[in-house]
């Protein structure tokens, strides 16, 4: 299924999970502002993982951000969070109004044209409470996003674009795998920042 309007109360998974898109939920001006700033000032680095014993090194760049200097594992790698910057707290302050929720930390994904994404994976980390809600805000070059039933294998496509946010609640991570695929026709840079409750 491909989903081209929006309803930021409808349920975009037919089952198994509650994700909610909202759309744009930032002013374009500030939108772009905020991107260029946040390009500059975070301590971007390339990811490294460790997938069957072979250390790997993304092309992708990633930064975490957080109340506390958190750590935090995945792919057999610990991460270490910075602690918020001012810009970063304006954005979470600005998601948590409107998802209602209150996060302590935040993964940003730089993807610097359509040939990175991320593959197939559900953020189930024992760090972060069962059922927990994340909230996913784009900024830049607007993109595909799918889910998968891990079951079923059924799949759930729709389009980020710049400014919007999308919300995984209840027990998405559980029963859904999600994706950023990768694509020959973008060639801008996307930023992505989950904000995350961590135990
Ligand atoms: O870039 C995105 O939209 C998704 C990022 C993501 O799934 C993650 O960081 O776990
Ligand atoms: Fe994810």
């Amino acid at each position: 299924m491909d989903l081209f309007g929006f309803d930021a109360d409808l349920n975009i998974l037919p089952y198994d999970g509650d994700v909610y898109y909202y759309g744009g939920i930032l002013e374009y001006d500030f939108a772009k502002q905020i991107r260029l700033d946040l390009l500059q000032n975070i301590a971007w680095k390339n990811d490294e993982v460790v997938i069957h014993g072979k250390h790997i090194i993304t092309d992708r760049k990633i930064a975490w951000y957080g109340d506390n200097p958190y750590s935090y594992t995945y792919s057999n790698t610990t991460k270490q969070a910075h602690v918020w910057t001012a810009e970063l707290l304006q954005l979470k302050q600005i998601v948590e109004k409107h998802s209602n929720a209150v996060f302590n930390s935040c993964l940003l994904n730089l993807y610097h044209t359509g040939a990175e994404g991320l593959s197939w994976h559900s953020d189930n980390e024992k760090e972060l409470g069962k059922n927990s809600v994340i909230a996913s805000l784009s900024l830049g070059a607007k993109r595909k996003f799918s889910f998968k039933h891990k079951q079923s294998r059924e799949t759930v496509s729709l389009e980020l674009e710049e400014g919007s946010l999308l919300l995984m609640k209840g027990e998405t991570q559980q029963h859904w795998l999600h994706s950023l695929p990768k694509t020959t026709k973008v060639h801008e840079p996307r930023i992505n920042l989950t904000f995350r409750q961590m135990l």
